[in-house]
């Protein structure tokens, strides 16, 4: 199965100060998480999936030397190419579908900034694939929801058992995907994941059942959050 690992953001939401940590400001895929980068986390976990088996990681320019130094560093088995990033998440992937080998049929997407997923939830999406056009990751969203307005008044509760919130991995038929995100470039549509493309074409998406630990550090908050979740489940495994 192939893997692309969107890893090409900027980290907006992430405040600067905890971005620069101490040096120059970098990309959140870099910062330090229990030791290693986050973005190795991610890639450990593609490591130890038994069904990935290339992985893409798109990323700026300027970071491919740190994270040709996080691969070298975790002697990685499995063949890792660089891909360069563009400046949406969207296209990213579409640049990242671009670099596939001509033979790849499926695809999975994972952001690099959710480091917490694990093996066995790319395994169930790699082998969920194989049998539909298209599926996400998700979870039963635990919130009330308020759809609101531009003053902040509540327009509307939609009904929660119908709200899933949507993770990575996401995964495709190539053919498929690469012609939704043709198309949402002809029209200028902008969206923040890939199934969102399938349902513009009006293709059917999966939800397959993701993990509530499989947060995307994001902000300050959620770089805690993931240590005490690693560090949870690292003393677990002694
Ligand atoms: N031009 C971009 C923007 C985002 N991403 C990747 O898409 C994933 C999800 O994006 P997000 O968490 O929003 O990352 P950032 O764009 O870096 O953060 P922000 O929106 O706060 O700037 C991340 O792994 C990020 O590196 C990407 O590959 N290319
Ligand atoms: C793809 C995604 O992780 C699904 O939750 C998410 O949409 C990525 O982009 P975002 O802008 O951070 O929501």
């Amino acid at each position: 199965m192939y893997l692309l690992i969107p890893a090409a953001g900027s980290g907006r939401r992430m405040d600067s100060e905890w971005l620069r940590q101490g040096t120059a400001q970098r990309n959140k895929l870099l910062l330090n998480l229990l030791g290693k980068p986050l973005l190795a986390w991610t890639l450990l976990a593609a490591e130890a999936s038994s069904h990935i088996s290339w992985i893409g990681i798109i990323g700026q320019p300027i970071d491919w030397d740190d994270f040709t130094t996080i691969v070298t560093q975790l002697s990685f088995t499995k063949p890792i190419h660089l891909i360069e990033g563009g400046s949406t998440r969207q296209e990213s992937v579409y640049n990242g579908l671009q670099a596939l080998p001509p033979d790849a049929k499926h695809v999975l997407i994972h952001d690099g900034a959710r480091c917490l997923a694990t093996p066995e939830l790319f395994d169930r999406c790699a082998q969920a694939v194989l049998t539909c056009a298209g599926l996400i990751a998700a979870i039963p969203v635990k919130d009330t929801i308020k759809v609101v307005d531009q003053e902040k008044l509540i327009k509307s509760t939609p009904d929660r058992s119908q709200l899933w919130a949507a993770q990575t991995p996401q995964g495709f038929s190539v053919p498929l995907l690469k012609k939704c995100h043709q198309e949402g470039r002809r029209q200028g549509w902008e969206v923040t994941d890939d199934a969102a493309l399938f349902e513009q074409c009006h293709l059917p998406v999966l939800i397959v059942e993701g993990e509530e630990t499989n947060l995307k550090v994001t902000t300050p908050v959620d770089l805690a959050i993931a240590e005490f979740i690693l560090t949870q489940r690292l003393n677990r495994a002694v």
